[in-house]
């Protein structure tokens, strides 16, 4: 069968950084994790708190295989009093939701063991819902936003649909507006849009061996990160790198 030159490439540097992943031992895994909650903390949450007039809402992943673990930054979240959401696979299994995680004990393994909301005890999140940061996992990053995933194009995905519904729902409200002009009950329903919320921060996270020195292929439909974390801290990339909901974010001089 045919596949292209970016196809072999994307497969081998997924071969390449997942067995370096993979070598680095449990303790060591822990410790590189807590560094990278820190730096996702007071680099990019801590400004972040500044902003909303609300608790922050923040979607994290559950690791598995041998990830990032973003539980540190779950719980300090939940200590601040912000919400805490993460993906799960529809059933459908053609994207992901997303499901407010009250607590800690609301995870389970899902599809590929993947740990996700359990969706017997959690609530489903709108999509186009306020949301502030989005923690994206990756099997390779490179500096210039550039990500590699398992393959799924799950988070493109979510971005996508999540940028679709945002777009919706701005149309929607400038159409509302314009029939009943100056009315304030044209905001529109509380969408992350309508209430002119700055934009998402989707922001890799992942070991800084996971780096890589040259770019990656990059295709249209990859989202575009406004940040890369690890545990050697955060690099910035650029301006106009959100989902549509509003102001640009992503520069630590806009946060
Ligand atoms: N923690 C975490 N959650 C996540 C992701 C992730 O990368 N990390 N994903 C990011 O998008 C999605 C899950 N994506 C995945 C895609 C493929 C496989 C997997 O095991 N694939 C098999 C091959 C399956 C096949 O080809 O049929 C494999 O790699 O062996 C796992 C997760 C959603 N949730
Ligand atoms: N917005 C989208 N709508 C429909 N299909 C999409 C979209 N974005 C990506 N895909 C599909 O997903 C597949 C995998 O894309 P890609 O190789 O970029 O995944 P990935 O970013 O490595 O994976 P993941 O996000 O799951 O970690 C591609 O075949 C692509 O066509």
């Amino acid at each position: 069968m045919y596949r292209s030159q970016d196809e072999e490439l994307k497969r081998e540097l997924r071969r390449i950084v997942s067995a370096r992943r993979d070598e680095l031992t449990a303790v060591q895994r822990e410790e590189l994790s807590t560094r990278l909650a820190e730096a996702v903390r007071s680099e990019a949450l801590v400004p972040l708190e500044r902003r909303p007039g609300r608790p922050l809402v923040v979607c994290v992943y559950g690791a598995f295989r041998s990830e990032a673990d973003p539980s540190a930054v779950e719980a300090w979240c939940r200590s601040r009093g912000h919400l805490v959401v993460a993906p799960r696979i529809r059933d459908d299994g053609e994207g992901m939701e997303l499901r407010l995680l009250a607590q800690a004990e609301d995870w389970k393994p899902g599809r590929w063991g993947v740990p996700e909301p359990d969706p017997a005890r959690t609530e489903l999140y709108p999509l186009d819902g306020p949301l502030d940061a989005v923690l994206v996992p990756g099997l390779a990053f490179d500096g210039y936003g550039g990500r590699l995933g398992y393959g799924g194009g799950y988070y493109d995905r979510l971005y996508a649909e999540r940028a679709a519904k945002l777009a919706a729902a701005t149309a929607q409200a400038r159409a509302t507006s314009e029939a009943e002009p100056p009315s304030a009950s044209a905001a529109g329903a509380g969408s992350a849009a309508a209430s002119e919320a700055p934009g998402t921060l989707w922001l890799g996270f992942a070991y800084e061996i996971q780096k890589i020195d040259s770019r990656l292929p990059q295709e249209p439909h990859d989202l575009p990160l406004g940040g890369l974390a690890t545990d050697a801290g955060i690099t910035w990339f650029g301006r106009g790198k959100t989902d549509g909901a509003g102001s640009e974010l992503g520069t630590a001089d806009a946060l």
